[in-house]
């Protein structure tokens, strides 16, 4: 997020949430690179698989509603994609090249979706209620348009989706 991005404050649940899915695209970044670095395609259905999963368990465990959980974690890794695919997009038409920098698909990035995970159950859980009205629903838009506003529109929109 810029450095202008204000900070949200603590009761304001959606604009947290907003925040977690912000710092999971920027990890679609990172994921990004080392993807065009190795050339693996951008999507891993049984990786798909095991996060969903994942974030629908541990949503029971706290009491969560699943179906929410499950709405909002697949919104967020089709965003993923979909800003994966914007950059490399970008990066073809530019002809950009090997990055000298990119982390480690498997040692790196994924461990900090799987901690992240955890910040999003939260996050969801504090704004669960909200997101049961109208009005809750249209911060969430609000607040997601703000932390999202520089990532490819078809990013915001996928994570956006379940909210609408
Ligand atoms: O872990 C990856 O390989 C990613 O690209 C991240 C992610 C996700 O959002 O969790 C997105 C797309 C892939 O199909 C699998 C998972």
């Amino acid at each position: 997020a810029p450095l202008t991005q204000p900070a949200p404050s603590p009761e304001d649940a959606p604009g947290r949430l907003a925040a977690v899915l912000d710092r999971r695209l920027a990890l679609g970044v990172e994921v990004a690179r080392a993807k065009w670095n190795s050339g693996q395609p951008i999507q891993d259905v049984p990786r798909e698989q095991a996060v969903i999963e994942a974030t629908v368990n541990r949503a029971t465990a706290e009491g969560i509603d699943p179906a929410l959980a499950r709405a909002v974690i697949v919104a967020q890794i089709a965003a993923s994609r979909a800003l994966q695919e914007s950059l490399h997009a970008d990066w073809k038409a530019a002809g950009q090249g090997r990055f000298a920098d990119a982390l480690d698909l498997g040692r790196d990035l994924r461990p900090q979706f799987d901690a992240l995970g955890s910040d999003l159950l939260a996050a969801l859980k504090d704004a669960e209620p909200a997101l049961a009205t109208p009005a809750g629903r249209r911060a969430m838009l609000e607040a997601g348009d703000r932390f999202m506003a520089l990532r490819p529109a078809a990013a915001r929109a996928a994570a956006l989706a379940p909210f609408r």
